[in-house]
């Protein structure tokens, strides 16, 4: 056990809630990639300086592959993410999107291939790593909190396990993350008497919340793992513009400039997909076979995508 609170290993405290990794701060740039697909591009993008242009990339993933027994899931996945983006990744079930988010956030190491932070190459896990730089967080798809601690404990675990901050302090810090995130007046609850929305906007206030007497205080990159999957259309609204506000471009429930860099979103759902994301990177097989702006999505003549804007059963994806 380990820290305040005591109900885990020292090795999960640090990879559970909020993951932090390793890499240095890097510039600010727009939203870019190496986009396949968009012929009006160019007037919002200088494409010649960004295509190939490492300025400003935050997350790369070069060639990655991934196995689990005889199952081939990631079968070279390359793609980059830059400062200011919002990302989107997509794709049919079982074709390895949580598995990309791990291994981005160094919870699974690839079988081949390399993932780098700003620029420099990860090696290990995370939890192997310095905690300094760009911290990646990851918000997994169940909320995943605590069901013996309350909100309280559940959003300040970390800084209760691994901070030297008074409990005091770190009550108010849990006070302030919660109402950045439109929460007010729970932290004394457990999670069996939250609702589905009000769970996973703890575990968002949980990926934010910082030790602000350390240098490096925020996530500068957050992942989330199909972060409005079972809730009601408005509570997806909800959850899609708290992401939305946490970004640098938005502002929080308390109305204060997001701080998160950049961010990517596993999602089924068209709504957080209109809604949350700039940019779309489209899973299948183990490879990103497309990549477009969320615009993009509906009007693409790539049939794999076509079939998946549209439900249809026929096409080149099948199931059974
Ligand atoms: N730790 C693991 N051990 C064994 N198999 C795994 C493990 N993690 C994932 N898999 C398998 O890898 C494949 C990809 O899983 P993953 O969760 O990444 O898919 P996904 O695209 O996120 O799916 P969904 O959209 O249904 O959530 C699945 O077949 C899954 O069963």
């Amino acid at each position: 056990a380990c820290g305040r609170l005591g109900v885990l290993s020292s090795r999960t405290c640090r990879a559970g809630a909020g993951v932090v990794v390793s890499a240095t701060r890097s510039p600010g740039l727009g939203n870019a990639g190496n986009l396949r697909e968009g012929s009006n591009l160019s007037k919002n993008w200088d494409l010649s300086r960004q295509i190939g242009d490492e300025h400003g990339v935050l997350i790369e993933c070069r060639d990655v592959h991934k196995s689990f027994g005889d199952k081939h899931v990631l079968q070279g996945v390359s793609f980059k993410i830059r400062h200011g983006e919002a990302v989107g990744i997509i794709g049919p079930s079982g074709t390895g999107k949580s598995t990309i988010l791990k291994v981005m956030a160094g919870l699974l190491a690839p079988d081949k291939g390399e993932v780098f932070i700003c620029g420099k190459k990860r090696q290990g896990l995370v939890s192997d790593e310095d905690i300094s730089g760009l911290r990646i967080g990851l918000v997994f798809q169940s909320a995943a909190l605590f069901d013996s601690l309350n909100v309280r404990e559940n959003v300040g675990f970390l800084l209760y396990e691994n901070s030297k901050l008074s409990e005091e302090r770190i009550g108010e810090l849990v006070t302030e993350t919660l109402a950045a995130v439109g929460l007010k007046g729970v932290e004394e609850r457990m999670p069996s008497e939250l609702s589905g929305g009000m769970k996973k906007r703890v575990a968002l206030a949980r990926s934010i919340i910082n030790d602000d007497t350390k240098e490096t205080i925020e996530p500068e990159a957050l992942l989330y793992d199909e972060p409005t999957a079972g809730l009601d259309p408005i509570a997806s609204t909800v959850v899609e513009d708290l992401i939305r506000s946490m970004h640098v471009t938005g502002k929080d429930a308390m109305g204060k400039p997001g701080k998160i860099a950049s961010y990517a979103v596993v999602t089924h759902q068209h709504s957080t997909i209109r809604r949350a994301v700039d940019r779309l990177l489209f899973l299948h097989e183990g490879k990103i076979v497309w990549e477009g702006m969320t615009e993009e999505f509906t009007t693409s003549t790539n049939p794999i995508v076509q079939q998946f804007a549209s439900g249809s059963l026929d096409g080149p994806i099948r199931y059974f």
